[in-house]
C-alpha cells in the first residue's frame, strides 16, 4: 500500500525512513515544494535500502500530485518548525494557508486517503484539516500523543531509573507546552502504579519535562526534533496499514467525548485500516478533567484565529 508524506523536510524524511525500515509499505511518495528536494531525499533513502534490509519504494516528487494517486495513508509535515523560545502556536499564520493548500492537493487524487497530521500547532492544524477537506472524521488523525507519551516513558524511566521497556504511560488532551496532560495515575512499572516508587518532587519534575519536551529539545537542537516524531508517525501509519488496531492517543474531533464538542484533542483512540476504529473513553480523576477542559479552552482560543 502506498503512503504518501508531504514535507521532504526533517521531520517528513525521518517518517520515511522509519515507515521503508520496517518494510510493511509498498511504496512511500516524498512531496516538498523545494524543487529537486524531495527526489533527493528519496534518492538518499533509497540508496540505504541494500544496506538496512528494506523493499519500499521511496520516490520523490516536487509539488506533482498525481504520484500520489491512492494513497491509503497520507502524513502532512509541510510547514515551517519553531525556533528556540517560539510557542507551537506562533506557527499558525504560516502553516495553516500550507496545511490547506496540501490537504486539497491530496484529496482531490485520493479522496479514500487517511490523513496523519504533523505540522504544528498541530491540534489547530488537524481542525483546519476537518473543517476543509470533506474527510469523515475517522480519515483524520492528529499526531502529538504518541510522541509525547514516548517522552512521558522517557521521564519515567529516568526518574525510575528504569529500562524504558518496563514502563508505560499515556500523554492526552493538547500538543502544547501547556496543554498537555501525562496521565501520572495512570502510568505503571510492570503493571504497579508508578506513584509507589516516586515522590511527589519527582512526579512533577516529570509532568513538566514531558510538557516541554518538544521546546527542550528545540533549545538545544536549534529547531524542532524529527527522530521521535518520525518513529511516531510510523507506529501510526503501521497501526493503519497492518490493521494492528493498536490504541494510541490521537487528536480527533471530538463530539461529545471528554465533555467536548467541535475541537480536536489528544484522546486514546483505536487505530486500525479504516483510521479511527474507536475512541476510547476512560476514567479521569477531577483534577484530570479540569486539565483536559483548561487544554480545550486554549485550543479553542487558537482554532479562532483560523480563516477558511
Ligand atoms: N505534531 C508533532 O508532534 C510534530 C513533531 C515535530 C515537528 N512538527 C511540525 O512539523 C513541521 C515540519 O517540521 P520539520 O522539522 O520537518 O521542518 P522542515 O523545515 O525541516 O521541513 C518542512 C518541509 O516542508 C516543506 N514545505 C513547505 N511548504 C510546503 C508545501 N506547500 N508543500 C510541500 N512541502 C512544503 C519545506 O520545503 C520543508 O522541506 C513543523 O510545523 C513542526 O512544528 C510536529
Ligand atoms: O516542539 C515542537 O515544536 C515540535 C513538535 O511539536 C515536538 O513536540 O517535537
Amino acid at each position: 500500500m502506498k503512503v504518501t508524506v508531504v514535507g521532504a523536510g526533517a521531520v517528513g524524511a525521518s517518517c520515511a525512513e522509519y515507515i521503508a525500515m520496517k518494510d510493511f509499505a509498498s511504496e512511500v511518495v516524498l512531496v516538498d515544494i523545494k524543487e529537486g528536494f524531495a527526489e533527493g531525499k528519496a534518492m538518499d533513502l533509497m540508496q540505504t535500502a541494500s544496506l538496512n534490509g528494506f523493499d519500499t519504494k521511496i520516490t520523490g516528487t516536487t509539488g506533482d500530485y498525481s504520484k500520489t494517486a491512492g494513497s491509503k495513508v497520507a502524513v502532512i509535515t509541510s510547514g515551517i518548525p519553531r525556533k528556540p523560545g517560539m510557542t507551537r502556536e506562533e506557527l499558525i499564520g504560516i502553516n495553516a494557508g500550507i496545511v490547506k493548500e496540501v490537504t486539497e492537493n491530496l484529496v482531490k487524487h485520493s479522496p479514500d486517503v487517511i490523513i496523519i497530521v504533523v505540522s504544528n500547532p498541530m491540534d489547530t492544524m488537524a481542525y483546519l484539516v476537518h473543517k476543509t477537506s470533506g474527510l469523515p472524521k475517522e480519515r483524520i488523525i492528529g499526531m502529538g500523543g504518541a510522541l509525547d507519551s514516548a517522552r512521558f516513558k522517557y521521564r519515567l524511566a529516568e526518574a525510575l531509573e528504569s529500562p524504558i521497556s518496563d514502563v508505560d504511560g499515556m500523554v492526552i488532551a493538547a500538543h502544547s507546552d501547556t496543554g498537555m496532560l501525562p496521565l501520572f495515575s495512570k502510568a505503571t512499572r510492570n503493571g504497579v502504579p508508578v506513584s509507589e516508587f516516586l515522590t511527589d518532587e519527582q512526579k512533577a519534575s516529570v509532568i513538566e519535562e514531558t510538557k516541554v519536551g518538544g521546546a527542550t529539545l528545540t533549545k538545544l537542537l536549534g529547531t524542532s526534533a524529527w527522530y521521535a516524531p518520525g518513529a511516531a508517525v510510523s507506529v501510526m501509519v503501521q497501526s493503519i496499514l497492518c490493521d494492528q488496531k493498536k490504541m494510541i492517543p490521537c487528536s480527533l474531533m471530538l463530539e461529545g467525548e471528554y465533555g467536548q464538542n467541535d475541537i480536536c484533542l489528544g484522546v486514546p483512540a483505536i487505530i486500525g485500516k479504516n483510521g479511527v476504529e474507536k475512541i476510547v473513553n476512560i476514567t479521569l480523576t477531577v483534577e484530570e478533567q479540569l486539565k483536559f477542559a483548561e487544554a480545550a479552552q486554549a485550543v479553542r482560543e487558537v482554532n479562532g484565529d483560523l480563516k477558511f
